[in-house]
């Protein structure tokens, strides 16, 4: 037992570890039991940390190398305790640890809080904050802990009732490893009873790898005759836990809820997964993986320092987190434990970044998350395929790095993408299903890159493609263009844009279009040569299309320039860019076009406003929108 050293000392809460202690100790849980998970994870990563630790420094362990978390009830004072003899904490750890929020899981929680109770205390109830989830059930928490390695004289009392402040004070403490001591609410007793206790250990926490104990029970007979007998607390410890890493076991013992419950664990998000993948890997090098596909984006997916790869573990010693270096960054979403048998110990992040047996490691684990989307993409099931739907436009966009960053997989993750186009609204296009309706004569795959749906929907350029009954992909990522840089066939078909270069309609052109087009661009060669003179400084040059059925003219990029799309997105990277013009083309069978011709009085006026309009009509603004609208408006009135 601990003694005190010191004097305690009085430390105020962290502004928002405050916010989210009143939070915690004036709602109504929807599910209060969560507490249980909370403290028991971070028991279990208290003996991660150590047997890490330990790797280079064995008296750590200070002759006790039996790892595990127990559960004490106390009826009589009414306490509920977690203990654990992982590497526990110094008088400073628990300052800084235990009175600031450290755990990105909880800032993302306060930054989803609505100011509704009943909505916020449901929240908690999935998500669950860490240590402070404690005060759900208690009106008071002490802390008694002792850093592996410490001297006895150097154990530390954390005290709180969950208000403004706590204090620290030094203790003696001859077990290494942390004491939660859970003073119970009144309305919180029934944590008191083992029963419920071992239910809620077995909902949450079986996958623990420790063995979590208690004190067992025992039926004891009463002592008169005739009188009832009970349940009484024996002084032998029970594990209540499976207590083997739940990787380690075979497929068949686990259960979906054993799955999930460990998926919420390694991952803080509170909803469970769509799909996993549970493989032990034999071969020259040997692992097991679990790797989990996530249903919701993290917020910092697309940061640069976002937290991303995967949990090892060396034969079932946690070596580290984020272990970038076992999936590529386009697969940075999932989630998951790789079991190594053949990596060393004490292997660091750099001798990862080298090791032979990581790249076999990262590309099964590659192989894997792919072929699992294939069974989600092409299953007959509708829940399965209600699940690629969410995958996709949760983490479509990240996906399509992958055509860029990994040729090797280039065709696979190709025959994972899914648009809109002029035939769907809906993301649910592949490239198979599009060259499935593909009409006779036609050689390519036509997409179209926009800002947004009605943008791409409503461009001019689509108009000779809709008049020919083609469809055309509608890509509306940011990403898309600089990902279809990367790809240029699908199975033998050429992927080509619909607003770069000449169109090419191949065989669908009929003779008859295309000399009709010759003859035009000869006729109107003077008109031609006069608005290149006009809209110098706007337009590379200008030419006759049959791209236009409706609209008098529209913009492309020439076939070696960067799109105007890419062009948008790199300068918004700040990037800078050769300064390229577009190609005007023009209709030669529209009323306007044809007004060019006769009207020379308001020709140059003419020339610029078909210029912008085409700009308004890929969504951007004309260089000089006031002059823009001068023109326009003296045309109105002349
Ligand atoms: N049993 C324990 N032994 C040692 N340290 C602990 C223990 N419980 C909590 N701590 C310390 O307190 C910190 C705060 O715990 P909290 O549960 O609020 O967040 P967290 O565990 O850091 O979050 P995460 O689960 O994302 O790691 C932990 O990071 C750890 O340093």
């Amino acid at each position: 037992m601990s003694t005190t050293n010191t004097p305690s000392k009085t430390h105020s809460f962290q502004a928002e570890v405050s916010q989210l202690l009143h939070l915690v100790t004036h709602s109504l849980y929807s599910n209060p039991e969560i507490f249980l998970r909370e403290l028991v994870s971070n028991a279990s990563d208290a003996c991660d940390k150590l047997r890490f630790e330990g790797l280079n420094n064995a008296a750590l362990y200070e002759n006790d190398s039996d790892l595990a978390i127990r559960i004490t009830l106390d009826k009589t004072k009414k306490t509920l305790t977690i203990t654990d003899n992982g590497i526990g904490l110094t008088a400073q750890d628990a300052i800084d640890n235990l009175g600031t929020i450290a755990k990105s899981g909880t800032k993302d929680f306060m930054s989803k809080l609505s100011g509704d109770q009943k909505a916020d205390a449901q929240l908690i109830g999935q998500f669950g904050v860490g240590f402070y989830s404690g005060f759900i059930v208690a009106d008071k928490i002490t802390v008694e802990s002792r850093r592996a390695g410490a001297p006895i004289s150097e154990g530390v009392r954390w005290v709180s009732g969950g208000t403004g402040d706590f204090t620290v004070e030094t203790i003696e403490r001859a077990a290494r490893g942390t004491s939660v001591i859970l003073h119970l609410r009144d309305d919180a007793e029934q944590y008191l009873n083992a029963w419920q206790v071992k239910q809620i250990v077995n909902k949450y926490s079986d996958h623990i790898s420790l063995p979590i104990q208690m004190y067992k029970e025992a039926w004891q007979d009463a002592k008169e005759e005739n009188q009832p007998g009970e349940m009484v607390t024996t002084d032998e410890w029970e594990t209540i836990n499976s207590a083997s890493a739940l990787w380690t076991r075979p497929k068949k013992d686990i259960t979906d809820e054993q799955y999930t419950e460990f998926y919420k664990h390694i991952s803080h998000d509170f909803t469970a997964p769509l799909a996993w993948a549970h493989n032990r890997v034999e071969g020259s090098t040997e692992y097991t993986q679990l790797l989990f596909i996530p249903a919701q984006a993290p917020q910092d997916l697309y940061y640069r320092d976002s937290k991303t790869g995967l949990k090892l573990y060396v034969k079932r010693v946690f070596i580290m987190d984020d272990a970038e270096n076992l999936l590529p960054h386009y697969l940075r979403f999932v989630k998951g434990v790789i079991d190594s048998a053949d990596l060393p110990l004490n292997v660091s992040r750099e001798l990862l970044q080298e090791s032979r047996d990581v790249k076999t490691i990262r590309e099964g684990n590659t192989r894997r998350i792919l072929s699992t989307l294939e069974q989600l993409a092409n299953s007959e099931d509708a829940t399965e395929q209600e699940k690629f739907r969410t995958f996709y436009a949760q983490f479509g966009a990240v996906l399509k790095e992958g055509v860029a960053e990994d040729t090797g997989n280039r065709d696979k993750i190709a025959k994972l993408l899914r648009f809109a186009s002029t035939t769907s609204d809906e993301v649910s296009r592949s490239f198979a299903d599009y060259k499935a309706s593909m009409i006779d004569g036609q050689e390519a795959i036509y997409y179209i890159t926009a800002d947004g749906l009605a943008a791409a929907k409503h461009s001019p350029q689509l108009e000779v493609f809709r008049k020919k009954g083609i469809e055309v992909l509608l890509m509306t990522d940011r990403i898309d263009e600089w990902a279809l840089g990367y790809l240029t066939e699908f199975e033998g078909t050429p992927l080509q844009s619909v607003t770069k270069g000449a169109v090419d309609l191949g065989k669908l052109q009929d003779d008859d279009e295309k000399k009709a087009a010759e003859s035009a661009a000869e006729q109107l060669k003077p008109l031609l040569d006069k608005l290149e003179a006009t809209l110098k400084d706007k337009a590379k040059n200008v030419r006759i299309t049959t791209r236009l059925v409706d609209s008098p003219a529209c913009l492309v990029a020439d076939e070696h320039d960067l799109s105007p799309q890419l062009a948008k997105m790199f300068k918004q990277m700040g990037q800078a860019i050769p300064d390229s013009k577009p190609i005007l083309e023009i209709n030669p069978e529209h009323a306007l076009v044809k007004r060019l011709e006769t009207d020379a009085e308001h020709f140059d006026d003419l020339a610029h406003v078909i210029f912008d309009q085409a700009m308004l009509a890929d969504g951007d603004l004309p260089s000089d929108p006031v002059a823009y609208l001068k023109r326009v408006n003296a045309m109105l009135l002349g």
